[in-house]
Formats: C-alpha cells, structure tokens, sequence
C-alpha cells in the first residue's frame, strides 16, 4: 500500500524531454509530494531538482527504494538494460511512459516489475495543464497523480488505449497544421504575432465550444455552422475534395497500425 495517499512520493527512472514535462505539469498542477530522480542525465536532474523542487537519488535502486510510485521514461530500447539489475518492492506502482511496449511485453523483459504496472502516456500540452492522459488499466493512485496535469481517461482494454495513443501523434500534427495557416496569413500580409493568436485562439476557442457540447456529434457542429450559401461550406466542400480529411485517417491508419507491430 502507499504510506502516503495524500502525497505518494514519486520516483523517477529516466530524465530525459518527457520526464521534464511531466514534472513541470505536476508541480504546475499542485502536486507538492516528494519526486526523486535517477541522477543518470545529470544536467536536466540538476535544472528539475532547482526548477521544481526535486531530489536527485544517488542511483537507480535509490529511486526505487525511496518512492512509492516509479515512473519509467526511457526511450523503449533502453527499458531492458534498465530493469536488469534493479528490484522493486510488490506493493509499488510502477507507471511505464514507453511508447510502443505492451504490459506483456514489459514483463517479458523484465521478471522484477511489480504486479500492478500501468500505461500512462500523456502528450507535452501537459505543461500547459491541457491535453488527455490515457491510463491503461484504470489505477486510482495513478488517476489522482494524473489530475494535477491534465485530463486523465483510463481505457478498458490495452487495444483501446493504444487507439487513444495514435491520436497522440495526431496531437503533434496539429501544431504543423495551425503553422501553415499561421503562414497562409503572414503571407496575405498580417504579422507574425496578429496571425499566430488569430490561428490559435480560434483553434482553442473551436475546442471549447465542443467540449461544452458534449452531447452533440462533431459533425454535426459543423452542419449547424456551414449552411447552405455560406463560405464556410465553400471552403469545407472543397477540403473533401481534396481528400483533405481522409489524408488525416491515412495518418493515422499508418501511426496504428505501427503502434501494433
Ligand atoms: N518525447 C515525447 O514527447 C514523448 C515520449 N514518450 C516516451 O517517454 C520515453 C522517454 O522519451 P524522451 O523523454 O523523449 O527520451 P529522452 O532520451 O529525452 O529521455 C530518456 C532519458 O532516460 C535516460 N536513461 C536511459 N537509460 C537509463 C538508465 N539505465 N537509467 C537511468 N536513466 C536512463 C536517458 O539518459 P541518456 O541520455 O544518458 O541515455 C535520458 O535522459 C520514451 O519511451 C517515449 O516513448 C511518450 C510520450 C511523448
């Protein structure tokens, strides 16, 4: 069990991109428990422990040992060396951020892990405390740890999750998508900074009324607003033409289908 429900101490394993925007995120949220790191990548431990009020472990079985729930953010081809030598307790949690490696798969490579190991993989908008967390199975302590940094859905089914995941990717087509409108702008003439809050304050502003609307089917937000006659369904008749939603499906038909393999 957690000694301490209020504030698990969190030990990190794997200090690299994502473990700096997860801890920002936490620390942002209000999480104010204790957060160990692996001291391997020196230099971003040493920011993260003066930026965030994080303690740097003296090594990887350190982290273990001090913590309640361990988080493991090494690239996948890195999972393995780490696991080799280390032992956790069983009644630790272990959170895997690797992308791409079943639950299976993690106790195929490794016979140490305890039994309750979770899936949660959240995208970088975290740091600006927006954006989905998928959780895969569903934990409670996880989901709590989850809430300081953004929405945390858990899946029923590791198929689920993994569909949950390729949107992911999807998360970071976006910011491509909204620069070549950015763009589209700048070239007509507006300034960077007029063309950058037009794009994304009426991209955010698209997502909020959605979201208040959630008892509505997306498209059909659309058919209320590109009624017969208007610009806007000018402009969307033209989008399929191009196949410009079905290329967006291709993508991530593609991104699927590698997840699985
Ligand atoms: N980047 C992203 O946006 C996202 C990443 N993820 C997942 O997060 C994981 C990490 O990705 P990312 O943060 O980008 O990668 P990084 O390379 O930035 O970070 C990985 C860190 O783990 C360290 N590390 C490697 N082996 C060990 C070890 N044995 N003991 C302690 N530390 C170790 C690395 O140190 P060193 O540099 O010395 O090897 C590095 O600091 C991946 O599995 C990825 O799938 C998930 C969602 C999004």
């Amino acid at each position: 069990m957690i000694k301490n429900t209020a504030n698990p101490i969190l030990g990190i394993l794997g200090v690299g991109y994502f473990a700096s925007y997860f801890i920002t995120s936490l620390r942002n949220g209000g999480y104010e428990g204790t957060i160990y790191l692996s001291p391997r990548n020196a230099q971003t431990a040493k920011r993260l422990s003066e930026e965030h009020r994080c303690l740097i472990a003296q090594n990887n079985q350190d982290v273990i040992d001090k913590s309640d729930i361990i988080l493991i953010s090494v690239r996948p081809e890195q999972l393995s060396d780490l696991l080799g030598q280390l032992s956790f307790r069983n009644d630790q949690i272990v959170i895997s951020a690797v992308a791409g490696k079943t639950i299976d798969e993690h106790f195929t490579i490794a016979d140490n892990l305890p039994p309750t190991l979770i899936r949660m993989i959240p995208v970088c908008s975290i740091e600006a405390g927006e954006g989905v967390v998928p959780i895969f199975p569903s934990n409670a302590e996880v989901e709590k740890l989850a809430n300081y940094t953004g929405t945390p859905i858990s899946f029923d089914s590791e198929h689920d999750f993994d569909l949950a995941l390729t949107t992911s990717c999807m998360n970071g087509w976006l910011y491509e998508f909204f620069g070549t409108m950015t763009d589209w702008l700048e070239k007509k003439g507006l300034s960077q900074d007029k063309a950058r809050k037009v794009i994304l304050h009426n991209i955010r502003g698209a997502t909020a009324y959605a979201l208040q609307k959630d008892d509505q089917k997306l498209a059909d937000i659309t058919r209320e607003i590109a009624t017969e006659g208007t610009f806007t369904l000018e402009g969307l008749n033209l989008l399929k033409k191009q196949q410009g939603f079905t290329a967006w499906d291709q993508a991530l038909d593609h991104v699927h289908k590698k997840l699985g393999e």
